[in-house]
């Protein structure tokens, strides 16, 4: 069983942002994000990874599964490299991060500490994180800012051999990673705004 996902409304500073978003995402496949700057991938992301409710929709599948990457990278600045990786590994209830820093060529920096390393350092540490999580469902945003040529690949391999392993993810990106996956554009799906409530830029104000 998949992720399904049906009839979604989600907001931001209780505006909505998108409305009537329905999809699957089953086991071994990737859909990928798109829409312009604002349009609610961030919001959708955050929604499906359980960090803020949904106004109405339901979304089945994802209870414990989903691991999110979001644009920080939620580093421990003052932990090494492995460590931070240990310390993530550890509250999914893993142990093995060999892999994980195998796979985005960590090993070289495994006793530098995080808050040291360089902006594509940091992200391909973040992106690391996902693997030790051991979870099937991945949400991505925006995966491959500040990486090079190279770690995009590797970042591609890596998602790759998620799914070819049985796991799913889904990738708000602006780029094209040569992956084997189906797109989802979210700017049909964009609420109206509300001439009471304002748009949702305005909630900052
Ligand atoms: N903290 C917030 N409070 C209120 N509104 C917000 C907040 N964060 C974002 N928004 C608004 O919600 C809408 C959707 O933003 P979101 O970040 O989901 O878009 P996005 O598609 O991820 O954009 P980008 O491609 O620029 O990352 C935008 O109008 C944005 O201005």
């Amino acid at each position: 069983m998949g992720l399904e996902v049906r009839d979604l409304c989600v907001e931001r500073g209780g505006v909505p942002v998108l409305m009537g978003v329905s999809f699957d995402l089953p086991p071994g496949k990737a859909l990928i994000l798109r829409g312009p700057n604002g349009a609610g991938k961030t919001t959708l992301l955050r929604t499906l990874a359980g960090l803020q409710p949904a106004l109405s929709g339901a979304v089945t599948g994802g209870e414990d599964l989903i691991a999110y990457a979001s644009h920080s990278d939620g580093l421990k600045a003052m932990l090494t490299v492995s460590e931070n990786l240990a310390f993530w590994a550890d509250v999914f209830g893993q142990r093995d991060v060999t892999t994980a820093l195998h796979a985005f060529s960590l090993e070289p920096l495994r006793d530098r500490l995080a808050g040291t390393l360089s902006a594509g350092q940091k992200r391909r540490l973040g992106l690391a994180r996902m693997l030790v999580t051991g979870r099937p469902v991945w949400m991505l945003d925006e995966p491959t800012v500040s990486l090079d040529k190279d770690a995009v690949r590797q970042f591609a391999t890596v998602v790759a051999g998620h799914l070819a392993s049985g796991g799913s993810a889904l990738i708000a990106t602006h780029i094209d990673l040569g992956l084997e996956a189906e797109v989802l554009d979210i700017s049909p799906l964009r609420a109206q705004p509300d001439a009471r409530a304002g748009a949702s830029d305005e909630a900052f104000l």
